[in-house]
């Protein structure tokens, strides 16, 4: 079979701004296109262009910032039939990986050296038809569930979502996340410790150090 090659917006160096990884220096790989369109979303220059590389090709260029954490990204990197492979030749060469997913894309072939980052899409996204619930059962206790947060709204459907699917005895950590210049983080912040929620509530560091340039 000749080697798969997967389409590539970009390649960068930077601190992992988001999980339970945030502050990490990391290789992003961030993968073009994406079948969905969340109203937040602020990757939107990953949805079309980018460059097709082998992944011998990608993986020499992850290689060249000498990191050891990667963390493969998008637009959606699932929507890439090359994906998987890409993230067990990662693995191979002892990476530590993760892959940030929107979950709307089965996630049963992915390598279980991976850390999945799975966003449970809310109603505040527009995509919330889209969440694949059957994914969770494809999500082992390495992983990680985030909800990016529009509104109150969002957070009681979060609050209802853990308690029915049992979401933090599943997996690392859930992960909450005000959707970015849309709600208040300090709101958000409240609102956990009023319920003493177990989630792991985050910013965007990379945004509070370099705005929001792509390539950080
Ligand atoms: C750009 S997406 C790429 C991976 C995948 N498509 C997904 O949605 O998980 C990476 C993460 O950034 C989050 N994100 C995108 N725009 C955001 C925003 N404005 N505020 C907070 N998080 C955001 C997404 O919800 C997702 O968890
Ligand atoms: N620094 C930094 N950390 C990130 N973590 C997840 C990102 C993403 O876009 O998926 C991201 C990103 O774009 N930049
Ligand atoms: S799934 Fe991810 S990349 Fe796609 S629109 Fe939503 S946030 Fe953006
Ligand atoms: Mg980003």
């Amino acid at each position: 079979m000749s080697e798969p090659s997967v389409k590539i917006t970009e390649i960068f160096y930077s601190l992992q701004g988001e999980s339970n990884t945030v502050g990490l220096p990391t290789v992003f790989v961030r993968l073009t296109g994406c079948p969905l369109r969340c109203g937040y979303c602020d990757s939107e220059y990953a949805f079309y262009g980018g460059e097709r590389m082998s992944l011998q090709q990608v993986l020499a260029k992850v290689a060249s910032y000498r990191a050891r954490y990667i963390c493969v990204t998008g637009g959606e990197p699932m929507a890439q039939p090359g994906t998987p492979e890409l993230l067990s030749r990662l693995c191979d060469e002892g990476y530590q990986v993760s892959l940030e997913t929107s979950g709307a894309i089965a996630l049963d072939n992915v390598d279980t050296r991976v850390v999945k980052v799975m966003d449970l899409k809310t109603p505040g996204s527009g995509e919330s038809h889209r969440n694949l619930w059957q994914n969770l059962e494809h999500l082992s206790g390495r992983d990680q569930i985030k909800f990016v947060i529009c509104s109150r709204e969002d957070y009681d459907w979060a609050r209802l979502k853990m308690d029915e699917h049992k979401l933090a005895e599943r997996v690392a950590d859930v992960l909450v996340s005000p959707s970015f210049g849309e709600i208040e983080p300090r709101d958000l912040a409240d609102w956990v410790v009023d319920d003493n929620l177990p989630v792991r509530f985050q910013l965007q560091l990379h945004k509070l150090l370099w705005d929001d340039t792509p390539g950080h």
